[in-house]
């Protein structure tokens, strides 16, 4: 119950001696009487983002040491200017990241030092990436409740307050093994297994109820396994096809941790990341729903090898099955219906199985070269 914790005790009090569901009453109680910063009113002030459009945003970003963080403000900062997006995580930094712009320390379940990142620095975009993944978050519940709900409660409070415009992305693992799974389309049921799933259809669930109740500017979307060269995922089921490529560059052996046949869908992370920047530039009236499917190709960890295998004959694949991997990865989506996304605000993917595979070799053979000049 974020907003009664937040109640000053006068209008606490004034709460709870009016009868009635608990609804209603609050509207009524918090207009007469003073409540504290956290409240969160349906005052017109949320029905707008704080900033002129013709201003660049001063963007936040939560989490942002994982696998998508810093290419993502890489790629921000392109566009923006280097002090207009500043990372955030409980890590420490590496230096060449401490080194490319803002970096500060933010806990997400702190709220009143998330709040104070954001008024001194005038933030107007908030991307939310801080959560515990698939993988990890079946091996501590606890944790994953914490930081991916009550965190999420801290940040949606924020946004609203501030009139901030908020990116929470979702995922494939969203959805369970009562969905449609070939193709998964926007709407359907959602009845995942893990806790990173329920986590994030509660996401989902409350940026939209924030967006309908109060204005607050949420964005979604949710995202395939996403793979990268330059950083490693945090602890998820789709991590296979990221590891594959480091075991193949540095042993020629991999050992997958999901059936050969297991078909997911993936994506490369630049078109990712830019499927990111273009649903927040979108222009309100293109999107008719807060929460999108993205999509770009689907694979199984065998097609996968075999496209490796092209350029890397003597490449060897065994396969070991993680079993809670393995339960995890049956329940998800097969193929994506990224329809919508398509339509209503021109989503188009860049690359496809080849190109991937081709990307990422390229990507190693420079380190190595630069490797063996150093
Ligand atoms: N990578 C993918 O394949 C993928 C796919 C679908 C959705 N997503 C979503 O995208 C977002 C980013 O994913 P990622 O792969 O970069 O994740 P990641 O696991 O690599 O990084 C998550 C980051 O959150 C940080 N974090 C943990 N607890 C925190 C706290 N209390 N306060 C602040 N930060 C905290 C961690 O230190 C870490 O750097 C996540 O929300 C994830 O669910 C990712
Ligand atoms: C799919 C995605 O959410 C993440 N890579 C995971 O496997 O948990």
């Amino acid at each position: 119950m974020p907003i009664i914790r937040t109640l000053s005790k006068v209008a606490k009090q004034a709460l709870l001696s009016t009868p009635g569901c608990g609804c209603q009453p609050l509207t009524v109680a918090v207009r007469n009487i003073s409540f504290s910063p956290r409240q969160v009113t349906s005052d017109a002030s949320f029905h707008s983002v704080s900033f002129s459009e013709t201003d660049h945003p001063k963007v936040l970003i939560t989490g942002g040491l994982g696998q998508l963080g810093v290419g993502l403000a890489k790629l921000l900062r392109k566009r923006f200017g280097k002090n207009s997006v500043i990372l955030s995580d409980i890590r420490k930094p590496p230096s060449n990241v401490f080194h490319s712009g803002p970096f500060i320390y933010s806990d997400i379940l702190d709220y009143k030092n998330l709040r104070e990142i954001v008024v001194n620095n005038r933030i107007t975009w908030l991307v939310h990436y801080s959560a515990l993944l698939s993988a990890v978050g079946e091996a501590n519940v606890a944790l994953a409740r914490s930081v991916n709900i009550t965190g999420l409660h801290n940040i949606l409070d924020i946004a609203a307050e501030h009139g901030l415009r908020l990116f929470v992305p979702s995922t494939i693992g969203a959805f369970g093994p009562t969905s449609p799974r070939n193709p998964t389309p926007d709407l359907c049921v959602q009845r995942p297994r893990t806790i990173y799933g329920v986590s994030k259809v509660h996401a989902e669930l409350m940026g939209e109820y924030y967006h309908h109740r109060y204005g607050l500017d949420f964005r979604c979307l949710r995202y395939p396994g996403i793979i990268s060269a330059d950083s490693m995922p945090g602890g998820g089921t789709t991590d296979y096809a990221v590891q594959i490529f480091h075991d193949a560059i540095k042993s020629g052996k991999f050992e997958c941790n999901l059936r050969a046949d297991t078909r997911l869908p993936m994506m490369y992370i630049d078109d990712c990341l830019r499927a990111t920047l273009e649903v927040m530039e979108a222009p309100a009236d293109t999107l008719s729903m807060r929460t999108y499917n993205i999509n770009a190709m689907s694979f199984t960890p065998e097609e996968l090898a075999q496209e490796l295998q092209k350029q890397m004959p003597e490449l060897e694949v065994t396969y070991d099955v993680d079993n809670v991997r393995q339960a995890i990865a049956d329940s998800w989506p097969m193929n994506f219906d990224d329809s919508n996304a398509r339509k209503e605000w021109g989503w188009k993917h860049d690359y496809d199985l080849p190109e991937l595979v081709q990307t990422m070799l390229n990507f190693f053979s420079a380190e190595m070269r630069m490797t063996r000049a150093n």
